[in-house]
């Protein structure tokens, strides 16, 4: 669960949230919890109550006497003292608030510094898909929130996916959320499952509408620069369900993407955890083929430099291994695991980062984008270049089975296959050579054309609605207020009632063909039985004027 925007702490610089984007510049900062545009007279009177604040700590510090106040004060008619004190906490009050606009000041110099410094995509490129996946309580979802702050501040736009049925609240606006059309409780209800089962059947049964998504995504390529997708904490229910292959690949299928895997550092300090995690990690880079960037989260808790250190040095690792207390036959395992993991860790994308304090956000866009740029060069390109292969395989195919043909109509002996011929490449093949399995041409075309456009898409930035009623309701229960079936689903609907109808009649006639066809065996055999009946008589009578006749003589 994540907590509200709200407990943050102060003073940490973060984006409107996309839902005022367009109300408030591209840039500007917010505090949560205040008006994302609190008025003018709100601000200076916020401003006097830092003030009088800050004068009353550094009186309760020692720095200074508080000014006489109406209640505080000393009203007795010494009035020099009070005099004194009071200005002796303008000067401190004056002190502290240059000190503090100083300091506000090095911190935005900070920030822009920082942010400038952020590779960014270019604008006219098509939007990065990020799927946030990550054991339970990892922080996907404060992450979720903390980057889709950051990237307002460095003018992105994200566009927010909520995969997560299970999710009690969320604290961003979600673009599409699952449970705007599936309601998990009910998909329990409905189904009698528990609620391991009703997360997978509720993510079954979005995906069964991904298509939708996918093209409300598609809707919004030109506006946003980023498409964040948050999954359930049962890890396992979208890494290894049909369902959440189905939304990878389709993602996959449509613009660059790659996988956040959210790692909890204060949780994973023993090696061995942290081994067991980075496993997981590896597992989820092969089966998804997809650039993958380890988030070291919630470092304000626990620093992530051991970790970082063990992947940079396996020597570290294996010191941190016989350092670890609880060792036990599993650490053997894990010192061979951590050699095979070697060549895993070097090529990986590692951003320590604090959901919370927002520390480390900016290098975790940069490598997003990092992480994009490498999906195009090397995933997309390789399918391109494995699509090629397969379309050149086929046309061999075609021509071979033609000569064959030919063969045959003129009579003669069939052409062998041509000895070192390439056997047809099929998908496998092409992940043996580390490509996805899964890209086919819609990749490669949309990927081209957006190379082709080059810079000709620019986007707008604007407020983004909401996709409530987009997909409509598919589990009983939850319906959004104003959802109405659009007319092509009213269509649908019309012409699968007619459709029954048509059957229904059909398997009425057909039970009246087979009353009919009944009664007519029944004739036949009643005239098979007469028939058999007469003959028998027949023989009958015939030897018995037979055995008259031998009486006779
Ligand atoms: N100190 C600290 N706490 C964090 C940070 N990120 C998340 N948390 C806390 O970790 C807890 C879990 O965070 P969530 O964002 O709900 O984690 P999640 O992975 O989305 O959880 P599930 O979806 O239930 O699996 C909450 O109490 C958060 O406040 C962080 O960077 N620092």
């Amino acid at each position: 669960m994540a907590r509200s925007g709200a407990s943050r702490g102060p003073g940490i610089p973060i984006a409107v949230p996309h839902a005022v984007a367009g109300r408030r510049g591209a840039g500007e900062d917010y505090v949560p919890g205040q008006p994302a545009l609190a008025p003018q007279e709100d601000e200076a009177e916020a401003a006097e109550m830092i003030e009088g604040a800050l004068v009353r700590v550094s009186a309760r510090m020692g720095m200074v006497q508080p000014a006489a106040g109406p209640t505080g004060g000393d009203d007795d008619g010494e009035d020099e003292p009070a005099e004194a004190s009071g200005a002796g906490a303008d000067a401190t009050a004056e002190a502290v608030g240059r000190e503090a606009a100083a300091a506000a000041a090095d911190a935005a110099a900070a920030s822009a510094a920082s942010a400038a410094a952020v590779p960014l995509r270019p604008l006219s490129a098509p939007p990065v898909a990020c799927l946030v996946i990550g054991m339970a309580g990892s922080g996907k979802t404060t992450l979720m929130r903390a980057l889709s702050d950051r990237m307002g501040v460095l003018g992105q736009v994200p566009y927010i996916i909520n995969a997560d049925p299970a999710v009690a609240h969320v604290p961003y606006v979600a673009n599409i959320d699952i449970r705007d059309a599936v309601n998990y409780k009910e998909v329990m209800k409905q189904y009698g499952l528990g609620p391991n089962g009703a997360i997978l059947t509720a993510l079954n049964l979005f995906a069964t509408k991904f298509d939708q998504v996918l093209e409300l995504c598609k809707r919004r390529a030109d506006e946003v620069s980023h498409v964040l997708v948050d999954t359930p904490g049962q890890i396992e229910a979208f890494t290894w369900s049909a369902s959440g292959q189905i939304i990878t690949e389709s993602v996959a299928s449509e613009m660059p993407t790659c996988v956040l895997f959210v790692l909890d550092v204060p949780r994973s300090r023993s090696p061995t955890t942290f081994m067991s995690n980075m496993l997981y990690a590896c597992s989820i880079l092969y089966k998804t083929r997809l650039p993958i960037v380890v988030v070291l989260n919630k470092t304000d808790v626990a620093k992530a430099d051991d970790l970082v250190g063990w992947m940079r040095d396996f020597e570290l690792f294996q010191k941190a291994l016989d350092d670890d207390r609880d060792a036990t036959y599993a650490s053997t395992l894990t010192r061979s695991m951590s050699l095979a993991l070697d060549e895993f860790y070097a090529g990986l994308e590692v951003v320590p980062v604090s959901a919370a304090t927002g520390d480390g956000l900016d290098a975790l866009v940069g490598a997003i984008t990092r992480a994009a740029t490498e999906f195009e060069e090397g995933y997309a390109l390789e399918a391109k270049a494995s699509l090629a292969a397969r379309q050149e395989q086929a046309e061999k195919d075609r021509a071979a089975s033609l000569a064959r043909l030919q063969a045959d109509v003129e009579g003669r002996p069939a052409p062998e296959p041509a000895s070192g011929e390439a056997a047809p490449i099929g998908l496998s093949d092409a992940a043996g050579s580390g490509l996805r399995t899964s890209m086919g041409r819609e990749v490669v075309d949309a990927l081209e054309s957006v190379r082709e456009e080059g810079g000709a898409a620019a986007r707008t930035r604007g407020e983004l609605m909401r996709e409530a009623p987009a997909l409509g309701v598919f589990a009983n229960g939850r319906r959004m207020p104003g959802w109405e079936p659009s007319d092509d689903e009213v269509a649908a609907a019309q012409s699968a009632e007619a459709v029954a109808a048509m059957g229904a009649a059909e398997e009425e006639e057909d039970e009246e063909v087979e009353e009919g066809e009944e009664e007519a065996l029944q004739a036949v055999r009643e005239m098979a039985r007469a028939m058999r009946d007469k003959a028998a008589a027949d023989k009958a009578a015939a030897d018995k004027a037979a055995a008259d006749k031998a009486a006779e003589a």
